[in-house]
């Protein structure tokens, strides 16, 4: 049974691009602990809604509460700071530089010390880096990542790179993480290896994960719950067999 206090609220979420309304009067609520995933056909407005949340873009309209604290004002750079990592639909990592840098990358938000502390490299700075490359390397043993760890990223295996950027959200030690199509670009066999990292996230960690995603295998594999938005708003929530099974939703992806 879901706890009936979610982590995250989204009430009445409206946001508009010139004429093009994106989201529409979207409520979701996403409760801790669980694997969501946002399904719906083209344009529904699910990496729309997952930018707003993110504070990409402003919404026009709406709520978006984490533990009733409204994330609407925050700024984008701040949003690590409130337990919120995500991923990108095409992956954003620093291409020359290695898996390792690009992890240290997401420790930036626990950066340590007034920047004259850090030329001088205080002891506190010293002490604050130890952390950072102690939580790196421990997702990098998570993530079964240590081959690449001196590589460069753009040297990497498609496939690889995902689990990199997955990586890098994870070394900011969120609550909840996003994550944008997941599955897109990876094979049948990676997108299962995938579903078990989700699993292990949700599981070992303790991260509450919403995900966007086309893949039903991977959806019908992990998601302990169903959203499809169509048209900016939820059409109908359920489990992945509910949701499937929905004349609504068929009728929304042939377009009828
Ligand atoms: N930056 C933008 N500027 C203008 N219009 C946008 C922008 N981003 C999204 N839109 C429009 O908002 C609507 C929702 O798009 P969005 O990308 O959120 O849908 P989606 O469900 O993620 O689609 P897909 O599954 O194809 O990624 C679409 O009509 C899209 O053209």
């Amino acid at each position: 049974m879901l706890a009936s206090n979610p982590l995250l609220k989204v009430r009445d979420l409206t946001l508009t691009f010139g004429g093009v309304r994106a989201i529409s009067g979207l409520n979701l609520d996403v409760h801790a602990g669980e694997v969501l995933a946002i399904i719906g056909p083209n344009g529904a407005g699910k990496t729309s809604m997952l930018n707003a949340i993110t504070r990409v873009f402003d919404a026009s309209g709406g709520q978006i509460l984490l533990k009733e604290q409204d994330l609407a004002s925050v700024p984008r750079h701040r949003i690590a700071q409130y337990g919120i990592a995500r991923t990108f639909q095409n992956i954003e990592l620093f291409d020359a530089a290695t898996v390792m840098d690009n992890l240290l990358l997401g420790r930036h938000r626990f950066r340590h010390g007034r920047w004259w502390q850090q030329v001088l490299r205080t002891p506190s700075v010293t002490r604050h880096e130890e952390v950072a490359r102690a939580q790196v390397e421990s997702v990098i043993e998570f993530l079964e990542l240590s081959a690449w760890r001196n590589s460069p990223v753009a040297s990497l295996p498609y496939g690889v790179r995902k689990i990199v950027e997955l990586g890098r959200a994870l070394c900011t030690q969120p609550e909840l993480l996003f994550l944008d199509e997941p599955a897109s670009g990876l094979n049948p066999e990676e997108t299962r290896e995938l579903a078990f990292w989700i699993d292990d996230i949700r599981t070992d960690l303790g991260i509450t994960v919403v995900m966007v995603e086309h893949d039903m295998s991977l959806v019908s594999a992990v998601a302990d719950r169903v959203i499809c938005m169509a048209q900016g708003a939820v059409l109908s929530q359920g489990t992945p067999e509910q949701v499937q099974r929905d004349p609504a939703v068929i009728s929304a992806y042939l377009g009828t």
